[in-house]
């Protein structure tokens, strides 16, 4: 699959009458995306999750999308070559830009290895509607906590092109935070995005 082409004509964009800032100011907060990226088992959704449920708590309006759960439905057709892993983001990203049209704080979790990739996502956000999160964690401890299984695939070559393995990971060059999942607590981590998020008047 590769980079989507624009192949519709005569269309035409329509204003609504209700804009992105009527809808903040009715759920009374800013939108936005938390952009988790890190290697598979590094903690993404792990810590999406549980941000959301304390965002929840918090009456903040929220939704996790998920690589696993997204490539079930919305990017069932995409596999994991560098063309489609680009298509994959660039589709979640347009997506993401919507929740946040529609008011709503988006915690992404895909590992999005490209930095071209994310940084094509952070140009259709606002400056202060993009926040990249690097969930950071060594190779070796991901190896170990393998959650899935997959990276004992990849070694035996069950699955070819895994991130980390047989398919890079660019690191982020400047993240809004860096969280280190083998150094930290679950908990420790999520206090420290919300600690970013207040800091930001997020929350
Ligand atoms: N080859 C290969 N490489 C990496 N990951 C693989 C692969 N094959 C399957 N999986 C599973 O797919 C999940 C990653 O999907 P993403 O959409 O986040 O990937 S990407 O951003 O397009 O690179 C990833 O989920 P996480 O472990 O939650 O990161 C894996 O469960
Ligand atoms: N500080 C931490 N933050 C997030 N996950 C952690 C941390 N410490 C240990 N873990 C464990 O690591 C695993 C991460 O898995 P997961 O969230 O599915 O990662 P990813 O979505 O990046 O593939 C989980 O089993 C989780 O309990």
């Amino acid at each position: 699959m590769t980079q989507q082409k624009q192949k519709s004509t005569n269309v035409y964009w329509h204003e609504a009458s209700i804009q992105k800032e009527d809808r903040q100011n009715l759920n009374e907060h800013r939108s936005g995306v938390l952009w988790f990226t890190g290697l598979s088992g590094s903690g993404k959704s792990t810590l999406a999750t549980a941000v959301e449920k304390a965002l929840h708590k918090r009456a903040v309006r929220t939704y996790v999308l998920d690589g696993d759960n997204v490539r079930h439905g919305l990017n069932g057709d995409l596999g994991f070559s560098p063309e489609d892993r680009t298509e994959n983001i660039r589709r979640i990203g347009e997506v993401a830009k919507l929740f946040v049209d529609s008011g709503v704080l988006v915690l992404s979790a895909f590992i999005s290895p490209y930095r071209e990739d994310r940084k094509q996502v952070e140009d259709l956000l606002q400056a202060d509607e993009w926040y990249e999160i690097y969930v950071k964690c060594s190779l070796d401890e991901c190896e170990k906590r393998d959650p899935k299984g997959l990276y004992k695939k990849a070694r035996s070559g069950e699955i070819s092109r895994f991130t980390g393995v047989s398919a890079p990971y660019e690191e982020p060059e400047n993240p809004q935070l860096t969280v280190e999942t083998d150094r930290y607590f679950i908990e420790e981590c999520v206090d420290q995005i919300l600690d970013h998020l207040r800091s930001e008047a997020m929350i």
